[in-house]
């Protein structure tokens, strides 16, 4: 799917992330698949995947383009991080690559120039997840397709909220020339519309949707 065709597919529109980790109740392929079934029969517009297992399983059950990732861990550099996870969610059938995009020392000797390269040589679309503006506009400097600020309140030098980042959505969406997509604890549809409100092209919402066992516990926090 080329860049123009993935913008109107997702134009204003709610992008799923379907994502269970191994120490998750809902891991699994399978399991994830029928999550993208849900999600699609909802009215998504896309999905985004961890893993090239779930990846394969979300494209063989719907009929949506999925932004994919692969996960190496949880600290640090983990999204993605190297060249072999971007071959493993390009071979297994996605249409954008997810990756951070921070500006923090790399695993690998990779640097983010070269991953990008490779992702663009795939012909695949790159999401750059990012944590501050800086990054957005150096991943908008280096070639990335598209922005979004996945990773504010994960950096050691970001702010933890407990909603959404929307002054960092709203300045990377008037700022750069790239589309922002709307990512991380979007937890309602009123956060989701003030997403779009702020510029974004789309909005991802993972938790509220995917991970009962965080919706439950939300639930249960307030009734205590
Ligand atoms: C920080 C990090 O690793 N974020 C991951 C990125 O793919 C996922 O664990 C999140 O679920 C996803 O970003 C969607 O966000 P939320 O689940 O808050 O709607």
């Amino acid at each position: 799917m080329d860049k123009d065709a993935f913008i109107e597919q997702v134009r204003n529109k709610l992008i799923v992330s379907c994502q269970a980790l191994p120490d998750e109740p809902l891991y699994g392929a399978q399991i994830m698949a029928r999550m993208a079934v849900a999600a699609q029969i909802g009215g998504a517009s896309a999905i985004r995947a961890n893993s090239p297992a779930d990846i394969q399983a979300i494209k063989a059950a719907v009929d949506l383009p999925v932004i994919g990732l692969y996960k190496q861990g949880d600290t640090g550099i983990y999204i993605t991080p190297t060249h072999e996870a971007i071959l493993a969610v390009i071979a297994a059938g996605c249409d954008v690559v997810a990756l951070d995009a921070t500006l923090r020392p790399r695993p690998s000797e990779a640097s983010l120039q070269t991953l990008f390269e490779t992702i663009h040589a795939q012909g695949k679309l790159i999401l750059a997840d990012v944590s501050t503006f800086e990054e957005g506009q150096n991943a908008q400097a280096l070639g990335a397709d598209f922005v979004a600020p996945t990773l504010s309140g994960y950096t050691e030098y970001t702010p933890k909220l407990d909603g959404p980042d929307f002054e960092l959505i709203a300045r990377l969406a008037a700022e750069l020339n790239i589309p922002t997509i709307a990512e991380g604890r979007i937890h309602t549809p009123a956060q989701a519309r003030q997403a779009l409100d702020s510029g974004a092209l789309a909005v991802v919402v993972g938790s509220a949707i995917t991970r009962p066992r965080l919706i439950t516990k939300s639930f249960v926090d307030a009734l205590l």
